[in-house]
């Protein structure tokens, strides 16, 4: 049974298989909305890039206009006919002839009432094992978003944004209840990061920690780690995903946030006076 609204709710995570056509993930994700709704869930959450491949060349051609671009018309209908949130991962947005990494957050009338664009883009160079610069193919965003969905707040982040602490710090400040990184490493990172980052954010913010994945699938470049997974207040895994494809379901009971923030009280114990994370724009 799902939790009762006012401790908490489920989420479903939504690995998917994502490739290289468009009209083909859109449909996965809209069936796996619907399957979400009908096993009880309150939230949906994509994959980062979520409508194409992860795939610098590829980011311009799958790019959309937010919101009348057909991604967004499929999840605002898809939120609207199951009465569901939905965070819709992330895909590739075209603005002012610029590219951004961007999330939309839909609410179960179909309403957009979030963006977040990706704040850090990835550039790692690991000689041998992974090079990648997105700043090739993105423009980074600027800013921090939240949105409520009833009486929880979530802050929003994508992929490599789970690796700054500040940033989450910034939202523990603003009271969220909840982070959601639509995300996607790799497979020379994701084995050791991909956990330790969902954990430590959790930990560090006193929050609930969604980071999501796309499924494993056969790539020349980039094979996608997987294990999504959903860590509570304490740091603990509550839920899991292998790498195949498939949808994780979890229930979120916030009574476990407000006995960890009780008991172990890290939040009053912050000493402003010789140290700060703040906000400098938004
Ligand atoms: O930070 C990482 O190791 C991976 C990040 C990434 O793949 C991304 O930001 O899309």
């Amino acid at each position: 049974m799902a939790p009762s609204k006012s401790s908490g709710f489920r989420v479903a995570c939504i690995q998917m298989s994502v490739v290289n056509d468009k009209a083909k993930n859109l449909a996965v994700a809209v069936t796996r909305i619907e399957q979400a709704k009908q096993n009880g869930c309150t939230l949906a959450i994509l994959p980062e890039c979520f409508n194409g491949l992860y795939e610098i060349d590829l980011f311009r051609k799958n790019a959309e206009v937010i919101p009348s671009g057909e991604t967004c018309k499929a999840l605002s209908q898809a939120a609207k006919s199951n009465q569901i949130y939905v965070v819709g991962g992330s895909i590739p947005e075209l603005y002012n002839d610029k590219v951004y990494n961007t999330c939309t957050v839909w609410d179960p009338n179909g309403k957009l009432i979030a963006t977040h664009r990706k704040v850090h883009l990835f550039e790692v160079n690991i000689p041998g094992k992974t090079c990648y610069r997105e700043v090739n193919g993105m423009t980074p965003g600027n800013t921090l978003n939240t949105f409520q969905l009833d009486r929880f707040k979530v802050g929003l982040g994508i992929c490599h944004d789970i690796r700054f602490p500040e940033m989450a710090e910034l939202y523990r400040k603003q009271e969220c209840d909840m982070l959601i990184y639509p995300g996607n490493f790799c497979m020379n990172l994701g084995p050791l990061h991909w956990s330790l980052l969902t954990r430590s954010r959790a930990l560090d913010t006193q929050t609930f920690v969604a980071f999501v994945s796309s499924a494993r699938v056969p790539h020349p470049t980039y094979i996608t780690y997987g294990h999504s997974q959903i860590a509570n207040p304490w740091g603990e895994v509550i839920g899991e995903a292998d790498e195949k494809d498939t949808d994780l379901y979890v229930d979120l009971d916030f009574s476990v946030r407000e006995n960890m923030r009780q008991q172990v009280p890290t939040e009053k114990q912050k000493r402003n006076d010789i140290y700060d994370v703040i906000l400098k724009k938004n």
